[in-house]
Order: structure tokens, then C-alpha cells, then sequence
């Protein structure tokens, strides 16, 4: 079973790539899906991150943006927050790739944010890269409820630049050039790794 990892920096279409390899019958491993199962009121992580940050919990459910905007604006919350996390992904997608390979299948995704900065190439076969120019990253994700110029900055900062990631990757996605652009390239890679 060949192991094709997923990535690509805030807002420049993990999860639209990750929806078209669906589409095309190669399944795959949501590492960020997983995180939101997790922090969930019966998610595993639940009590651990209501212990550390009590503060974030409204209604007895853990407020990402309230989390988020503490955690990326203090590195020490941001680490405490992938320790609880990080090990229960890797669990999970461990599980994910057990199951595929039972099922015999010749080919999987793991849509990873965080791939390189956590050296997760290692466990792939090939990586993917999804990407587009800076400005339109930008506009999407300024875009988004809640954002701001701030922490899309502190964001950034957390994750390696775009251009180092192309320069790692196997394949780079453009995701820039309209859907069906996309939708081409990631049926060209399922074709090459098929
Ligand atoms: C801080 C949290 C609660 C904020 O949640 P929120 O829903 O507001 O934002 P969201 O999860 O959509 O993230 C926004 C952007 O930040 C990026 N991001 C998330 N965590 C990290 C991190 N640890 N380092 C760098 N970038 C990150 C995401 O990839 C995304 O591009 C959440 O991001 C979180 O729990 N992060 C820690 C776990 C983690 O590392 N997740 C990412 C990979 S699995
Ligand atoms: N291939 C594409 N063509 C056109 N628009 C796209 C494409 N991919 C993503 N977009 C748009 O860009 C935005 C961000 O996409 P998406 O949510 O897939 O990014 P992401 O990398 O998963 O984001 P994050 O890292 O923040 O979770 C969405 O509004 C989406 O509609």
C-alpha cells in the first residue's frame, strides 16, 4: 500500500484536495478532522484540554476561537495543546492505515497540516503539496469569520514557508487555477501512483 501524504500551508486547500481524492475512490486520513473528534465533549482530549485551559470551556464545550486565539499568540499553550493532541492523531491514523491495509487497498492519503514541521514525510511514500500564490491564500483566509491580520501572521509563523514545502514535495497541487485544474492534477498523481 503506497502512503501519499497530504499537505500544504493555511488556507491553500488541504481540504478541497482532500475531498477530490475522495471523490476519486482513494481514501483518506483527516489528521485536522481528527483533532476536532477529539476536543469534542466525548472526544478523548476533552478533559485533558478542559483541565489545562478551563477558561475556554462555554457550555461545556472547548471554544476553538477563544482556544485558538490564546494558543497562537503564546507558544507555551500551543505546545501544551500538541501534546495532548498530537500523540491521539498519530493513534488514530495508525488505526486508519491498519484498516486500509486489511482492506487490501493499493493506495491512501494522510492529509497532514502539519507534515513537514512534524517530520511526517518519513511515514509517507510521497508527499503532496497543495498550493497557491500568496495573495490569493490571503484573501481566502482573511476572509474567513473570526480572522484576522494578526493571527494569520502568528499562524504563518508557526508553519515552514510554502516555498520550502514545494521545494520538498513530490507533487505540487496548484490550487489557484480554478477546481477543475486541481481536480486534473490529483487525478494525474492517482494515475502515476496507481
Ligand atoms: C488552536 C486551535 C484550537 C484553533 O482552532 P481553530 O478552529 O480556531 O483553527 P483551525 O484548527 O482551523 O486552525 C487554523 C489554521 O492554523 C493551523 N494550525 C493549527 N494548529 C497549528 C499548529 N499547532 N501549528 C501551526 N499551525 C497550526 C491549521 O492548520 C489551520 O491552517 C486548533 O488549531 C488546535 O487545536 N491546534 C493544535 C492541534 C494541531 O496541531 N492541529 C493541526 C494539525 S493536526
Ligand atoms: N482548488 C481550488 N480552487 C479554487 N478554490 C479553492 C481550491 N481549493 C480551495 N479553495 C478555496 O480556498 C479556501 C480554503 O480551502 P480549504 O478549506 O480547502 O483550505 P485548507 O488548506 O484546508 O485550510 P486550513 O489549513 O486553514 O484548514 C476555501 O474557500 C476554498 O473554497
Amino acid at each position: 500500500m503506497k502512503i501519499l501524504g497530504l499537505t500544504g500551508s493555511i488556507g491553500m486547500g488541504k481540504s478541497t484536495a482532500a475531498a477530490m481524492f475522495r471523490t476519486l475512490g482513494v481514501p483518506v486520513h483527516d489528521a485536522d478532522a481528527t483533532t476536532h473528534e477529539l476536543m469534542a465533549p466525548n472526544g478523548l482530549a476533552f478533559d485533558l484540554i478542559a483541565k489545562a485551559f478551563p477558561d475556554v470551556i462555554n457550555n461545556g464545550r472547548i471554544d476553538r476561537q477563544a482556544l485558538g486565539k490564546i494558543a497562537f499568540a503564546n507558544p507555551d499553550v500551543l505546545k501544551t495543546l500538541e501534546t495532548i493532541l498530537h500523540p491521539l492523531v498519530r493513534a488514530a491514523e495508525n488505526r486508519f492505515l491498519a484498516t486500509q491495509r486489511r482492506l487490501g487497498r493499493k493506495l491512501v492519503v494522510l492529509d497532514i497540516p502539519l507534515l513537514y514541521e512534524t517530520a511526517g514525510e518519513k511515514r509517507c511514500d510521497h508527499v503532496a503539496v497543495v498550493s497557491a500564490p500568496g495573495f490569493i491564500q490571503r484573501q481566502r483566509v482573511l476572509s474567513r469569520e473570526g480572522m484576522t491580520e494578526t493571527k494569520f501572521s502568528a499562524i504563518l509563523s508557526k508553519q515552514m514557508p510554502d516555498i520550502e514545502k514545494r521545494k520538498r514535495a513530490d507533487f505540487i497541487i496548484p490550487t489557484g487555477l480554478g477546481r477543475a485544474v486541481t481536480f486534473q492534477y490529483i487525478q494525474g498523481i492517482i494515475d502515476q501512483l496507481s
